[in-house]
């Protein structure tokens, strides 16, 4: 079984290329989406004499904890040597699983595949991409996003530009669902291909 590591800057269009990967039958692990579950599971016990005022409910309140962390982003590596390793803990599961299944490739999507060494875990790096103001663009459109926030998170991302260089392949989002779904199907023919032929990475 072969692992592509699938990651991009915020807003380049990673979770929705992870849906293209998914449409064409391979499993997909979404780190940004086990990070919600263990917000209001396995994280809260953890977190809370980190971040008390961030827990409402029992779970971890992810409003609440952009404010703490903009106040004082010196916590996101407390938040990080917590939060990382149960993400890990979840991916290894999900590779068992995959494995198991009998999976040829599998997916994971990772937010912070440079930053956190998670390359080394992966046979292929596919970085998504588009340009700057298209994603600062398509960024400021959610709600509750504010310039701070995107600035703020840009800030703890290795740049599109080094992510690029150092990318096995890159999906383009700049030119519609359409043209990244067909650079997918590509991608996945010729890495079929490249195992057919024993030429793996
Ligand atoms: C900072 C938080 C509260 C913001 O939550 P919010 O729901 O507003 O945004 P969301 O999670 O959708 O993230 C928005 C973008 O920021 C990126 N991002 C998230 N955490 C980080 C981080 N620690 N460093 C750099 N980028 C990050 C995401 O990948 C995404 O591109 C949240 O992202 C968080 O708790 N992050 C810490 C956990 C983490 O490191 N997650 C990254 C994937 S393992
Ligand atoms: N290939 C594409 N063509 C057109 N629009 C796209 C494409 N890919 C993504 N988008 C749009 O760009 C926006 C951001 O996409 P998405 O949520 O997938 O990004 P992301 O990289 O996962 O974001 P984040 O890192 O913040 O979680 C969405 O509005 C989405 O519809």
């Amino acid at each position: 079984m072969k692992i592509i590591g699938l990651t991009g800057s915020i807003g380049m269009g990673k979770s929705t290329t992870a849906g293209l990967f998914a449409e064409e039958g391979v499993p997909v692990n979404d780190a940004d989406r086990v990070v919600h579950e263990l917000y209001a599971g396995k994280a809260v016990l953890p977190l809370t004499p980190l971040f008390p005022d961030a827990i409402v409910d029992g779970k971890v309140n992810r409003e609440k904890l952009s404010v703490i962390l903009r106040q004082n982003p010196a916590k996101f590596a407390e938040l990080e040597a917590i939060v990382h390793p149960l993400v890990r803990e979840r991916e290894e599961d999900f590779l068992l699983d995959a494995d198991v299944a009998g999976a040829d490739l599998v997916v994971l999507d990772i937010p912070l595949l440079f930053e956190t060494g998670a390359f080394d875990r992966v046979d292929y790096v596919v970085v998504v991409s588009c340009g700057p103001d298209l994603q600062r663009q398509r960024v400021l459109a959610r709600p509750g996003m504010t310039p701070e926030k995107f600035e703020m998170i840009l800030a703890r991302q290795t740049p599109d530009s080094e992510k690029r260089e150092r990318a096995d392949f890159v999906i383009d989002t700049s030119q519609g669902i359409d043209v990244a779904r067909q650079q997918v199907r590509d991608l996945l023919s010729q890495l079929r291909e490249q195992k057919a032929d024993g030429n793996d990475a």
